[in-house]
Order: structure tokens, then C-alpha cells, then sequence
């Protein structure tokens, strides 16, 4: 028996950020292995015109959720969905609520955060400092309290390149920072955001950061730990292979180069592509649960969740197997072929948006035009590209991030829960985790049918031979221009296709 499963057993788990990735593997790893759990109180906000209810719904009947539902039948009595926004001032929990959150749970799981590199540094600083502040302070009011997990992000620190499992301080108090939010207006903040952030490279990373130095100054009496993992992908195993429901980390640009919109990226391709499966993510956060709660180490113990050190794969390698499956499992009504180089030379690659993204787009709007259709291409090329360049700083560096707690946690384990909470990294096979990957993303993103991959072979069959042809009329009709200034192109020209009268 599982002594980690065992230790969740009778439980009542409170997880912020429920609805979201790691959230939701979370959950259905806990009702799969510890169905005797007494509760999750999971904190919700109704979103997209959906009730809390609905959004809970929603998330059981979904393909991930099988099996867990298969080991406990009565999942949805087993979860209770509170209403909370992180992004006011009290959560907006209500008081009845409140009560039975402080006076019922044991352990706590803070997954909550905006991952947009892009937000506001208003609202980023609000979800990701402010909101953990506040559960913090919510958790040392519980007595039954055994356990405070933070997730936080391998990134956290990525001003740095050798990182170490240890809290950094940031050269602004938290504090300040919450402070000044409060009462500078919009515009002020956002001058002084490029001055605050420094050399982190968005307010995402930046207000991790903060958040993790408020774990460390408020968490002093609790029994906290922090997680940090690198990007987190698509199940490695766990409930099954692939699964993934959101475009964060690769997923985005996977689609973009298999629906034959990115055909140039710029990325180093020995940088290591530190990506991490999001199942072995949720093993590690629940035997850091367990460990934290019944071991109460004396201070608070960071665990790095990184693939580089142990099983380093390369954003080269990556994206060749990202090419080699489209061969097998082309996405279907790609716009153009996929097929897309790496390069790290900046002018390389303003010449590739110039050829292979600004030019297609172009001339296919001017045909949507000519059809009297609404042209999109450009817009969409626009807004890609700009995600590309959000994303450029994470694929042209390599970070090494030390694992000692992670490795003594993984020493600590039973062989049974090294079986069960299986984080070891260097079990996994990158060729065929990619190959899943994929498979995932077309089947779980896109909602594509397999039944539709020999049409899709087909489309893209046709796409070659409308590039073949439009680069034979292109050659072509440079060749005629050079005839005419050029003697010697006519020669050749001649001497290849020599005229009928001769
Ligand atoms: C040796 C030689 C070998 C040679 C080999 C040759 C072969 C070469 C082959 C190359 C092939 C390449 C294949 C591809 C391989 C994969 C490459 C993958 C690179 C992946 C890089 C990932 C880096 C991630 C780093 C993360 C580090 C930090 C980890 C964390 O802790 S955070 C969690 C991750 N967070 C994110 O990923 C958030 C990202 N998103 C954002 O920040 C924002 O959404 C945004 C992207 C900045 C866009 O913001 P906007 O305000 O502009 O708009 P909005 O959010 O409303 O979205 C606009 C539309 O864009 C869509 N969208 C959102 N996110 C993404 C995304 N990640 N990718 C693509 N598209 C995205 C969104 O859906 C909107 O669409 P709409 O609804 O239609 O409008
Ligand atoms: N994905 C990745 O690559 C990585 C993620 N991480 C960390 O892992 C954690 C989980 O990330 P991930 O699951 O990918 O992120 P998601 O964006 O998928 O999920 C974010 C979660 O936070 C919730 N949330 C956001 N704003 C509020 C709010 N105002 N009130 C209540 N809940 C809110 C979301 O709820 P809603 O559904 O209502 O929006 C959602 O459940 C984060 O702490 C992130 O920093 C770390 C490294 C990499």
C-alpha cells in the first residue's frame, strides 16, 4: 500500500487554481489514489457565463476524470466548489464559507496565478503576491493545518543562470510593491514596470519572485513548502498519455507549426527545452505534501521540478520530433505545409518572417479580397508573431537548476510510492513523450477525429504541389527578367530550350 496515498486518506485538501492545468491533474490524481479523502474544497470564480457548479460539472465529465470516476463513484459529492476570487481583497469567500475552510482543512495546495507574461503588473502582483499573502494568512488561522504548498515557477529566478533551491531575495520588498499598487494609477505603473522587473524578463517571472519571498516572510509558523516547476507539458502517463488543455508552453506553437502558420522560430537549438510532464509535476507536489506535513522539516524546503540535469532534451531535437510526428499525424486544413527551421541569427530571422510568414499571409488576404471574403491572415501572422517574441527569451538559454531536495524526496519514498508518485525524470522517453504529445494536442486541443488523418495526408499532399507549382511559376518569372537584361541568361535559357525553328 502507498503510505503517500494512505496519508491523503480521511483528508480534507483545500487547492486554489483547481480549474486550471496542474490544477486539474491535481485533483484526479488525488480521487484516483486516495479515493477515501474526505474533501477538496476547491476555490472557484463562475467564469464565461458558467456557475461554479457548471464549471465543476464541466471538468468531471471530461475524458480526464474517467478512471479517477471508476475508482470513486462519488467524486462530486467528494469536492466542494467555494466561491472566492483571488483578485479581491478578501477572496470574496463568504463568512459561512470561511468558517468551514479554516476550521476543516488539513492541507493546502495554492496553484492559483495569472502565467500571461504580458499582464498588467497591477493585476500579476495582485493574483501572485497579494492573493498568496492572503491564503497564507488565512492558512495560520487553521488549526488542523499540516501542510502549506506553494507552486511556484523554475522560473522565478531566470535572471540567473545557475539556480540553487533557495529563496532569492528581490531588491524590492513585496510589501512595497503591494503598497504602491494600491494607490499609483495605471499609467504610472506602467512606466515604472520595466525599472521594477530589471533583468527578469516579464511580470510573470517577476511576481513569482515576489510571491515566493512572501512565502518565506509570512509562512515563518506554517508548515510550508515551494514547488517549482520548469514548463509544464502534457501527461507523460498519467491518466493517460498527452492529455493537455490549454496553449501555455509549447502547445501554442505546436499548433502554429502544424497548421503550417510558423514556418521559422528563433531559438537555439542546443538551448535545453526544460519541459517538464505535468503528471510528474502533481507526483512531486503530493509526495512534497506528504513529506512537509509528517516530516515538518525546520524551514522551508524549495523542490526543483526540471528535467534538464537528470534528462536533457534540446529545443532542436524537440522541434525535429515536433516535424517527424506531423509526418505521421498532420493536423487537419493546415494552411501551409509544416515545416519550420530554427535559427538563432536575428537577421535569419527577420528574413523568414519577411519569406515564409509576412508574404503568404499577404497574398493569401489579397485572394480572401478577391473572393470577396474578409482578410484575417495578416492579423492572425501579427498576433502569432508577437507570441513568438514573448516566448523568444525561454528558447534561446539553457538554465541549470540544482535537484537536491527533489532526489533526498525521491530517497525518502517506499518502492511502492516511487511506483505510484513516480517523479523520476530520467524514466522518460522524449521521442515518444513528443509523439504523445502531439497525439494529445490534436485529440484534446484541437478535438481533431484520428478517422480524419488519411484527408489531412491528402490536403497536405496537395499543399506540395501547389508550393512546387508556385515556386516553378516564381523561378520562372525571374528567369524571364533576367532574359531581358542578360545575354548570358538567354543562353542558357536557349541552350536548355531550344527554339522549334532550329
Ligand atoms: C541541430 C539542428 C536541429 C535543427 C532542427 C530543425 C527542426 C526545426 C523544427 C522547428 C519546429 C518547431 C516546432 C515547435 C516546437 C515547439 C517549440 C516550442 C517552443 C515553446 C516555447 C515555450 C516557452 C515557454 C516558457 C515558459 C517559461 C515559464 C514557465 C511558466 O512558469 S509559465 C506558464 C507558461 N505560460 C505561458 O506559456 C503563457 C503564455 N501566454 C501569454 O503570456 C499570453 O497569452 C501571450 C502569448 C503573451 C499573448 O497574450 P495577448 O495579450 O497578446 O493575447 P491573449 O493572451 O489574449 O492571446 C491572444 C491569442 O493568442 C493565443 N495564445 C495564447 N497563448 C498562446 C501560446 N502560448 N501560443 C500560441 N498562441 C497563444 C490565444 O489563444 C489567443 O488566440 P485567439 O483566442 O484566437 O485570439
Ligand atoms: N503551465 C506552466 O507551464 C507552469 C505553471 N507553473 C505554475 O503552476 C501553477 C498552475 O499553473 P497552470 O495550471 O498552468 O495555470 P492555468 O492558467 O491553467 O490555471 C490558473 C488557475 O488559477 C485560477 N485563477 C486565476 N485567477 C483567479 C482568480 N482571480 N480567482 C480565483 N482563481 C483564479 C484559474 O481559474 P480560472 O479557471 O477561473 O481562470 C485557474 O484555475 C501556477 O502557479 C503557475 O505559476 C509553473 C511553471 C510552469
Amino acid at each position: 500500500m502507498s503510505t503517500i496515498a494512505a496519508f491523503y486518506g480521511g483528508k480534507s485538501i483545500l487547492i486554489t487554481g483547481a480549474t486550471g492545468f496542474l490544477g486539474k491533474v491535481l485533483m484526479e490524481k488525488l480521487f484516483r489514489t486516495s479515493p477515501d479523502l474526505k474533501v477538496i474544497y476547491i476555490l472557484v470564480r463562475p467564469k464565461a457565463g458558467q456557475t461554479l457548479q457548471q464549471r465543476v460539472v464541466q471538468i468531471l465529465n471530461s475524458k480526464l476524470f474517467e478512471k479517477a470516476k471508476e475508482v470513486c463513484p462519488n467524486v462530486h459529492e467528494k469536492i466542494r466548489a467555494v466561491y472566492a476570487d483571488l483578485n479581491q481583497n478578501d477572496l470574496a469567500i463568504s463568512k459561512g464559507d470561511m468558517q468551514e475552510l479554516l476550521s476543516c482543512t488539513n492541507i493546502v495546495f495554492h496553484c492559483a496565478a495569472t502565467v500571461r507574461f504580458n499582464d498588467h503588473l497591477r493585476h500579476a502582483v495582485q493574483l501572485n503576491v497579494t492573493a498568496t499573502q492572503k491564503l497564507l494568512l488565512m492558512a495560520s488561522q487553521m488549526p488542523k493545518l499540516e501542510a502549506f504548498i506553494h507552486i511556484s515557477t523554475a522560473f522565478s529566478n531566470c535572471n540567473l543562470k545557475h539556480i540553487d533551491e533557495v529563496i532569492y531575495p528581490c531588491p524590492v520588498e513585496p510589501k512595497k510593491i503591494i503598497d504602491s499598487m494600491e494607490w499609483l494609477d495605471d499609467a504610472i505603473i506602467d512606466e515604472i514596470t520595466p525599472k521594477l522587473i530589471g533583468d527578469q524578463p516579464n511580470t510573470y517571472t517577476y511576481t513569482k519572485a515576489l510571491g515566493e519571498m512572501v512565502v518565506q516572510q509570512e509562512g515563518g509558523n506554517l508548515n510550508v513548502a515551494i514547488v517549482r516547476p520548469s514548463i509544464v507539458g502534457a501527461t507523460w502517463q498519467e491518466p493517460f498519455p498527452g492529455w493537455v488543455d490549454n496553449l501555455n508552453g509549447p502547445s501554442g506553437l505546436i499548433i502554429a507549426t502544424g497548421k503550417g502558420f510558423l514556418r521559422a522560430l528563433r531559438a537555439t537549438p542546443m538551448a535545453v527545452a526544460d519541459v517538464i510532464p505535468v503528471d510528474i509535476v502533481v507526483n512531486l507536489t503530493l509526495a512534497v505534501g506528504w513529506y512537509t506535513a509528517v516530516q515538518r522539516p525546520k524551514s522551508t524546503l524549495i523542490y526543483h521540478c526540471t528535467s534538464g540535469n537528470l534528462n536533457p532534451c534540446y529545443w532542436g531535437k524537440m522541434g525535429f520530433q515536433v516535424l517527424a510526428t506531423f509526418e505521421k499525424i498532420p493536423f487537419e486544413r493546415a494552411f501551409r505545409r509544416p515545416n519550420a527551421d530554427l535559427t538563432s541569427n536575428t537577421f535569419t530571422t527577420q528574413y523568414w518572417n519577411a519569406v515564409s510568414h509576412w508574404a503568404p499571409a499577404i497574398i493569401y488576404d489579397f485572394y480572401l479580397r478577391l473572393t470577396g471574403r474578409k482578410p484575417r491572415m495578416t492579423k492572425l501572422m501579427n498576433r502569432l508573431l508577437r507570441t513568438v517574441s514573448m516566448l523568444e527569451y525561454f528558447i534561446n538559454r539553457s538554465w541549470e537548476w540544482s535537484t537536491c531536495n527533489t532526489e533526498m524526496l525521491m530517497s525518502k519514498l517506499s518502492p511502492e510510492d516511487q511506483r505510484v508518485f513516480n517523479f523520476d525524470v530520467r524514466q522518460l522517453n522524449w521521442l515518444e513523450y513528443i509523439e504523445n504529445y502531439v497525439l494529445g494536442i490534436k485529440k484534446y486541443l484541437l478535438k481533431e477525429d484520428m478517422a480524419g488523418i488519411p484527408e489531412a495526408k491528402q490536403h497536405l499532399k496537395r499543399l506540395r504541389n501547389i508550393h512546387y507549382l508556385f515556386n516553378t511559376a516564381l523561378f520562372l518569372i525571374a528567369w524571364r527578367l533576367l532574359m531581358a537584361r542578360s545575354q548570358m541568361a538567354r543562353n542558357v535559357w536557349f541552350f536548355i530550350c531550344p527554339p522549334y525553328n532550329l
